[in-house]
């Protein structure tokens, strides 16, 4: 439904994305994973015809982006970052509004912005003025206008951005119940988002995709899914230099003990450690020798899977330690 071939966008003569590749299936909703400035809004606005590429194609449900703009502007939903919306119109006026620029037959409009309204859960305020809403409800509008046309392709870039936890639930569940029906992909950079929603994630960093699978797959793949969690007495960067040098270890980090997920209760002198092994590999009798031989006190050492965000940190972070087999095994599933 979704196809993205070598898409490149330089600005002036700064690279923006380099070769971007994926496709997104009929029914899938993919999560477009990336740090502030990888390109995701680039490659979101190249997508929805809003800007030219410098080089490759794209192409949603059979036509190109920017030599049939009409017909896919016709087939897609966009919900840029900060939404399009006509603060002094009406919810209901500017649904109305949007379906004639979508080119609906004026017949359909309003089965269509009913419709609309009802999915994003508006009937409440289809008569408010769009400026006295709340930004959680304006949010509601600006997916309402993306998908009150019907497209069978909906992009959304960061649609839970600035709402409060509860009007993030009801935005994931809607985004969920637009799936099987449409073909989504979720820009962001949250990665619960990808986890609660998504059923493929495509990496993206400093331009370039780094990997792209399901959630599942990659921490399989990159991170055999497991790792150690370490305590021990002593300097955590000294400790990060000698775990870096054994072999079996992908990734070496400290863990933030103030957060509310860590495990350990912090101790003056002890470094919190999290360890990361290579697909495969079970390097904790090493891990453990070397760091004794190095005369770091162990005080606790256990087994922990590994998460999205371990896949996330490696991939975004440690470039050099790419294992490229695991690079090209994710263009190769792309290109199947
Ligand atoms: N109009 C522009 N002119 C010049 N450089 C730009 C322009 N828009 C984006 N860039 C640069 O291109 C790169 C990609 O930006 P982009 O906005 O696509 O990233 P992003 O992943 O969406 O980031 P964020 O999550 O912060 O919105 C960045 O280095 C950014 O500074």
């Amino acid at each position: 439904m979704i196809e993205v071939e070598h898409l490149s966008k330089t600005y002036g003569s700064t690279p923006a994305i380099t070769d971007v590749t994926f496709n997104v299936e009929p029914g899938e909703i993919l999560g477009f994973l990336g740090p502030n400035g990888a390109g995701k809004t680039t490659t979101m606005r190249i997508l929805a015809g809003y800007l030219p590429a410098t080089n490759g194609s794209a192409k949603i449900a059979g036509f190109d982006v920017h030599e049939n703009s009409l017909a896919v502007r016709q087939r897609i939903g966009y919900l840029p970052e900060t939404p399009p919306l006509y603060p002094e119109m009406t919810v209901e006026g500017f649904l109305h509004f949007v379906t004639r620029i979508k080119g609906v037959s004026a017949g359909d409009r309003s089965a269509k912005v009913q419709a609309a309204i009802a999915r994003c859960n508006l009937q409440e305020k289809r008569r408010v003025i769009i400026r006295k809403l709340s930004k959680g409800y304006r949010q509601r509008v600006g997916i309402a206008q993306a998908i009150v046309h019907d497209p069978p392709a909906i992009i959304l870039d960061e649609p839970t951005v600035g709402l409060d936890p509860r009007q993030i639930i009801e935005v994931r569940n809607l985004i969920k119940s637009l799936a099987g029906t449409h073909t989504i992909i979720l820009s962001t950079h949250i990665l619960p988002e990808v986890s609660m929603t998504c059923n493929r994630v495509a990496i993206i960093n400093r331009g370039n995709i780094v990997a792209t699978n399901t959630p599942e797959s990659l921490m399989t793949q990159l991170t055999g899914g497991s790792g150690y969690e370490i305590e021990i007495a002593g300097s955590a960067n000294l400790a990060k230099q000698v775990l870096q040098n054994v072999a079996g270890v992908s990734l070496v980090e400290s863990i933030p003990t103030a957060g509310a997920h860590s495990h350990f209760t912090p101790q003056d002198n002890r470094a919190y450690l999290r360890v990361i092994s290579q697909p495969g590999r079970e390097p904790g009798q090493d891990i453990a020798a070397a760091l004794v031989r190095a005369e770091f006190g162990l005080y606790e050492m256990r087994r922990v899977s590994a998460t999205l965000e371990d896949v996330f940190l490696q991939l975004t972070r440690e470039e050099k330690q790419f294992d490229p087999e695991v690079d090209s095994t994710a263009n190769e599933g792309e290109a199947a």
